[in-house]
């Protein structure tokens, strides 16, 4: 369980069902952006306000899904001072923020299982920023 953040979380229908077995591991910080049901809908429908309410500050992280975590990455990115990064297992996941300090987790549906997922969304929220270079490296990937 994770405590003391506040995480914004949104899915399109190939992401509900794994949002759904994600939520009870977030705490009461956590604010559901969507979808509610397997109807299909469009995923810039939810990383567009989850990624909104990081960048406003509103949500300290955010959890986005979909079926290949694509689309609601591309989404994310466009907005400013997000770190949207695509995570589909625990290697790749530890360095999203060690090193990218990745505020907005991408989790693709079609590609983990529910396990996987939590392990996923473990390291993510327990692994720190490194600073230094990366840092460094960090402050320049804004480009306006
Ligand atoms: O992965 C996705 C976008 O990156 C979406 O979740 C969908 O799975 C994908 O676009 C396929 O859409 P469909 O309407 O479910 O065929």
């Amino acid at each position: 369980m994770i405590e003391g953040l506040k995480i914004a979380i949104g899915a399109d229908h190939a992401g509900f069902e794994l949002k759904n077995a994600l939520l009870p591991l977030l705490g009461e910080g956590v604010k559901d952006f969507g979808t509610f049901s397997k109807e299909s809908c469009d995923y810039t429908d939810f990383a567009h306000p989850v990624a909104t309410a990081v960048e406003n500050s509103e949500f300290d992280y955010g959890i986005l899904i979909c079926g290949s975590a694509n689309g609601v990455a591309i989404a994310a990115n466009k907005h400013q001072g997000i770190r949207a990064a695509l995570c589909y297992n625990e290697a790749v996941t530890e360095p999203a923020r060690s090193h990218t300090d990745a505020n907005i987790l991408c989790i693709p549906s079609n590609f983990v299982t529910e396990d996987q997922a939590k392990k996923i969304v473990e390291i993510f929220f327990t692994t720190k920023f490194e600073g230094g270079r990366h840092a460094r490296r960090v402050n320049k990937i804004a480009c306006d």
